[in-house]
């Protein structure tokens, strides 16, 4: 299959600056990506060059084609921050200004619908609340009728509400077979949504695989309970990284906690109150930046 976008040892630099220092990853159609990175990682920088808005060297093309080109443009609907839009404007006004840039368009009406905002059609641009207008924006970047799109932070701004209702767009996109690219600091989100997470570090990419993966990998599980079993007992089971025991209140650091809970299994009658704790994303996430850090 074609892959649809293609980069391959990308590099930017403001001034001297080096923000990306050697980006490669392809796309395949049907897919959310989540790219992660701390602030000032190079996320935005990566999507504007995608877009063409900036310039770079290596190797990057949407459909064949070179960023910015007219071919490429079409192909891709973008959400990004800070989008300018013309405050004196109606909502219907400027997504059918927008549709009539695109050879095949989607009904704004149809579309302003499906996004439970039919009600904001007739209200000008500058009339519209934080959440309202990055609703909007989302259901602009959709008129073009895009393979692919980049949203970056698109979710700052809206209510609970209208965040569930975004996201059941956003996987709806998906199974027609759109290749999605979303950039959020709300990692619990990404973690419901996408299918891979790009994490992006020092202006590389650090990561490029499944939730499962990056688990697989980096996940640390502690595993408490209280024993008066000796500490050699624990000490070299299955997956057991580290190890803490004071007076018999024992902490077992796995990062493999199938294993490490079938090797105590046999010890259960001789262990209580047993809790095991899996790190959580963020934590996960946190750790990393550490290490880029360190
Ligand atoms: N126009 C600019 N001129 C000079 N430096 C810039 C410019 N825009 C961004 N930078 C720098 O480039 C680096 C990457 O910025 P970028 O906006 O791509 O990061 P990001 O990962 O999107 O961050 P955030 O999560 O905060 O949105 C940062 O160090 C930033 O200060």
């Amino acid at each position: 299959m074609t892959n649809e976008l293609v980069v391959r040892d990308l590099q930017f630099s403001y001034g001297k600056q080096a923000v990306l220092r050697g980006i490669s990853f392809s796309t395949t159609p049907g897919t959310i990506i989540g790219l992660i990175g701390a602030n000032g990682a190079g996320k935005t920088t990566l999507l504007n060059i995608l877009l063409g808005l900036l310039p770079a060297t290596g190797k990057a093309q949407v459909f064949g084609g070179k960023p910015g080109n007219h071919a490429a443009k079409q192909q891709i609907g973008s959400m990004l921050q800070g989008d300018m839009v013309l405050p004196g404007v109606t909502v219907i006004e400027m997504l059918a200004n927008l549709a009539s840039a695109y050879p095949t368009s989607q009904s704004p009406m149809k579309l302003l619908k499906e996004n439970g905002l039919a009600d904001l059609a007739n209200k000008r641009l500058r009339s519209l609340s934080g959440g309202q207008l990055r609703r909007v924006i989302f259901v602009a970047a959709l008129v073009g009728d895009p393979q692919l799109l980049f949203l970056d932070e698109p979710t700052v701004g809206m209510d609970v509400t209208a965040r569930d209702a975004f996201w059941d767009r956003v996987r709806a996109l998906r199974s027609a077979g759109k290749t999605i690219v979303i950039t959020s600091h709300y990692l619990e989100e990404i973690q419901g949504v996408a299918d891979r997470l790009l994490i992006m570090q020092a202006g590389k990419i650090a990561f490029d695989g499944t939730f499962a993966e990056l688990q697989t990998h980096f996940q640390e599980t502690a595993i408490t309970f209280t024993s008066n079993l000796p500490e050699s007992t624990f000490a070299g089971l299955a997956g057991v990284d580290r190890l803490q025991n004071e007076a018999g209140q024992v902490q077992l650091i796995t990062r493999d906690s199938k294993a490490t809970m079938a090797a105590l299994a046999p010890m259960l009658p001789e262990i209580d109150n047993l809790t095991v704790t899996h790190e959580s994303l963020a934590a996960i996430f946190t750790k990393m930046m550490q290490k880029e850090t360190a």
